[in-house]
């Protein structure tokens, strides 16, 4: 049985949501640019937002608030005639239930894991944009059927109400779903916290960058106001600069307030400014810059993923120092530049002796966990301007910029006796290392100063092991 506290969570956001659609059709009812025509209709947007992100447990509200409010439109627009106040249901559900349908697709789809963000786009545009038409096409049609308006005024207003609901819906419902989530089910911020996440830099300069907006908008049509020609009207598509820096710079939440504060500061402005011979215009420049700054927002994210793997194609998973490739890049730089300036460069390779016995005698668990142990040793020890990476297996490689090979036998000594001191319980036997040192010699790549000190190790580990062997820059290997 459903708990009191449940069920009266779920009259709390039946109550929410008829009074936040209420109000919103009032809003949008006041900014109407011809009679039952807004530049955008922010009820659709809330419908297909609640449905979106509560399915089914928002149907009910939506379809009793659509029906209360048909009514009393009937009652405001029609008092002479005697219509029965049950056939403002058909307009209730004309739109409720095409918006469901909507909502209802792309929720399995989101629920079924397999698109991703981009593809969640894509495939939101496409069932609003159904969705809106449904909504428009059958909401004329029931109104026809109600006696409420003829055949021709039914074909004169469904494009009007379908791009009317679509622009809102696209300007307005990604930011009321987040918003609704905040303060209800919190279900997104827990499984997709990305979405949520404040933007890379502080508030202030996303302030700045919707402020931009705010004023090129308010610039273009006080222009358009005064000199009262179409062309000036297309001034305003130059919002779509600042506005995509808005979107590649900021979180998703920040760009989707933004969206809809910019949608709404068009139409507020349309109505005050008396723009209304232009809404077409205005009606597509939001539709434009909202289906642009959707899609902006996969730009932020796909560079955090790139990011991502970048990291972790740099980073070896087990131990977390350089992968053989991180290093591999690195080194190529360091010893580029220490070429260019005749600085004197060290690389070290050093591989753990014995290793497969504890593997074998231990099993490979302890195997890591010394090769973890071994890492954060030398990781310790190593000034900032070294690199340690692995080059596979037990095998790793140190690369200590500004030392010549007096220098780094020290500090390699310094290093094969901690690890020789190091004390790993599991392991239960002492862990050690041979070491093989190379300096740079002049032009000297990372592969052929490699092949060399890999060369010295080879000599370590035939001299007894757990020692270091060097090999002075006018040396070879086999000397
Ligand atoms: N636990 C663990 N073992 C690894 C990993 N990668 C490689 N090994 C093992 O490390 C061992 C490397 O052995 P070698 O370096 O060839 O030989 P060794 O026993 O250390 O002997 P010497 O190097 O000659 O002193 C092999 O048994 C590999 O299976 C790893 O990621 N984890």
């Amino acid at each position: 049985m459903p708990s009191v506290g449940r069920i009266s969570s779920q009259l709390g956001l039946q109550l929410a949501l008829m009074l936040a659609w209420i109000l919103l059709y009032q809003s949008a009812e006041l900014l109407e640019y011809s009679p039952h025509a807004s530049l955008w209709y922010p009820p659709a947007a809330l419908s297909f937002a609640a449905l979106t992100l509560f399915g089914l447990r928002a149907f009910p509200a939506l379809l009793l608030v659509c029906f209360l409010v048909s009514v009393s439109h009937f009652q405001r627009f029609h008092p002479a005639e005697q219509i029965p106040y049950a056939a403002a249901i058909l307009p209730a559900m004309a739109h409720s239930l095409s918006y469901l349908l909507g909502a209802l697709l792309l929720r399995i789809l989101i629920q079924s894991g397999r698109v991703n963000y981009s593809g969640t786009l894509v495939a939101y545009l496409i069932l609003a944009a159904i969705a809106a038409l449904l909504a428009a096409y059958s909401g004329a049609w029931s109104l026809q059927l109600a006696g409420l308006i003829t055949q021709s005024e039914r074909l004169a207003i469904w494009l009007g109400w379908w791009i009317g609901d679509l622009v809102a819906i696209l300007s307005l419902s990604p930011f009321l779903v987040l918003l609704l989530d905040r303060f209800t089910s919190k279900t997104i911020a827990a499984q997709a916290p990305w979405l949520l996440q404040h933007g890379h830099g502080p508030r202030h300069s996303f302030l700045l960058k919707l402020v931009l907006c705010l004023l090129l908008l308010t610039f273009s049509m006080l222009l358009a106001h005064q000199v009262r020609a179409q062309e000036i009207t297309f001034l305003i598509l130059f919002l779509s600069l600042p506005a995509m820096w808005l979107v590649y710079t900021e979180s998703i939440w920040r760009s989707f307030s933004g969206l809809a504060v910019i949608s709404l500061a068009i139409v507020l402005l349309t109505a005050l400014l008396e723009l209304d011979s232009y809404a077409a215009i205005y009606q597509f420049t939001i539709a434009m810059i909202a289906v642009a700054m959707l899609y902006g927002t996969a730009v932020p994210l796909l560079q955090n993923t790139n990011q991502q793997l970048q990291r972790s194609l740099h980073t070896d998973p087990l131990t977390g120092v350089l992968s053989r490739q991180g290093f591999i890049e690195q080194a190529n730089l360091l010893l580029g530049r220490a070429g260019r300036r005749k600085d004197k460069v060290c690389l070290a390779v050093l591989d753990l002796d014995h290793f497969k016995q504890v593997n074998d005698l231990l099993g490979h668990q302890i195997g890591d966990e010394v090769l973890q142990q071994v890492c954060q040793t030398l990781q310790r020890q190593l000034r900032q301007q070294d690199l340690l990476g692995r080059f596979g297996g037990d095998e790793l490689m140190l690369l200590l910029p500004d030392t010549d090979t007096r220098e780094a036998s020290k500090i390699c000594e310094r290093l094969r006796l901690s690890i020789e001191q190091l004390h790993i319980a599991a392991a239960g036997q002492q862990v050690t290392a041979s070491f093989g040192i190379c300096e740079q010699q002049s032009d000297e790549s990372f592969n052929q100063l490699f092949a060399r000190a890999d060369k010295t190790l080879m000599q370590a580990k035939q001299r007894g092991r757990n020692r270091i062997e060097t090999i002075l820059a006018d040396q070879s290997a086999t000397d």
